[in-house]
C-alpha cells in the first residue's frame, strides 16, 4: 500500500514557562491508503492532541503533516477550511447532529454545502444508509434515535463526501456494547469494501480490535505498534489486552 498521510517530527506544546506541557514530542509515523488504524495510550499521553493536530482542528508547534502532496502544517487558515471540508471526515463521541434536521438532512449537510446535484445526493445517502442499516430511520429527528443510531447517522455524514481520511475520536465511547459492535462492524465493512482510510482514537481494546494496526502513544511519542495480520478479530483483541497489560494500561469490555 502507498502512503496517504506522513507525520514527520510533530511537536505540540501548550503554555509557556512553568506551565509548559509538551503534549507531542517529535512524533513520526505514516498512514497508508485504505488503513483502519487505532491510537491507544494512557490518559494524558497525547491521543486527542494528535488527532486534533492531524485533523487540522489545532496546529502543531513544529513538524510536517503531509496528506498526499499537501503539507497541512504549512497551509493558511482559509485553504485549510476548504481542505478540511472537502477531504476530511470527523466522528466524535457526542455525535454533533443538528436537532432541527432529520437524519437524512444531517447526512446530506456536507453535500449541500458542496452544492452537489440533488439526484446524486439522494442516491449517495440511500447507498450509505443501507451500509449502516439506517434506511428506515432517515426521516426521524435525532431526539427519536438511540445513541447507536445517532452515531451511525453521524458516521454516514462523515463518510458521505468520500473523504481521503476519517478521524474518529472515541466514536463508541457513549454506546452500549451491542451498538458499539454494530457501528464498528459497519466501519470495518466500509473500510474493506471502499478502502476508506480511518484513524480512530480509543481507550477501548474491543473497539481497537477492529483496526488493522494500533499505535500505542505515551508521553507524546509512539511507544509501540501492533499489526493485525492473519489474526481473527477476537485473537487480536487478546493481543491488545496482553499488550496493554505489558504497557501497564487497563483493558475493559467483553470480546
Ligand atoms: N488546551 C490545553 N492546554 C494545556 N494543556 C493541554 C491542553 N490540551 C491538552 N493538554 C495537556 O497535554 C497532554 C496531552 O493531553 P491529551 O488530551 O492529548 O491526552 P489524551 O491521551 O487524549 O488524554 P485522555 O485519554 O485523558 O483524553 C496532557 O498533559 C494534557 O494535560
Amino acid at each position: 500500500m502507498d502512503s496517504l498521510l506522513v507525520v514527520n517530527q510533530i511537536e505540540k506544546t501548550y503554555g509557556k514557562g512553568e506551565t509548559r506541557v509538551q503534549a507531542l514530542n517529535q512524533i513520526s509515523f505514516t498512514i497508508d491508503h485504505g488503513e483502519f488504524i487505532g491510537v491507544m495510550g494512557p490518559s494524558g499521553s497525547g491521543k486527542s492532541t494528535l488527532l486534533n493536530v492531524l485533523a487540522t482542528i489545532d496546529s502543531p508547534t513544529s513538524g510536517d503533516i503531509c496528506l498526499e502532496e499537501e503539507n497541512l502544517a504549512k497551509m493558511n487558515e482559509e485553504r485549510l477550511a476548504d481542505f478540511r471540508r472537502t477531504h476530511l471526515g470527523f466522528i466524535f463521541q457526542d455525535y454533533f447532529l443538528l436537532d432541527s434536521l432529520t437524519a437524512k438532512e444531517n447526512i446530506l449537510l456536507p453535500l449541500a454545502v458542496a452544492k452537489e446535484n440533488a439526484k446524486e445526493m439522494n442516491q449517495k445517502v440511500d447507498a450509505i444508509a443501507t451500509t449502516f442499516g439506517i434506511d428506515s430511520l432517515l426521516n426521524q429527528f435525532p431526539y427519536q434515535l438511540s445513541g447507536g443510531q445517532k452515531q451511525r447517522v453521524a458516521t454516514c455524514r462523515a463518510m458521505i463526501t468520500n473523504p481521503k481520511i476519517i478521524f474518529a475520536d472515541e466514536p463508541t465511547g457513549a454506546l452500549d456494547s451491542k451498538a458499539a459492535s454494530d457501528l464498528l462492524e459497519s466501519m470495518s465493512r466500509l473500510n474493506e469494501t471502499h478502502e476508506t482510510t480511518i484513524m480512530m482514537v480509543t481507550h477501548d481494546a474491543f473497539a481497537a480490535s477492529f483496526c488493522r494496526r494500533i499505535l500505542f502513544i505515551n508521553d507524546g511519542q509512539v511507544q509501540k505498534e501492533l499489526i493485525r495480520r492473519n489474526e481473527s478479530r477476537k485473537a487480536f483483541f487478546q493481543t491488545i489486552l496482553d499488550e496493554l497489560a505489558r504497557l501497564g494500561g487497563d483493558g475493559d469490555d467483553a470480546c
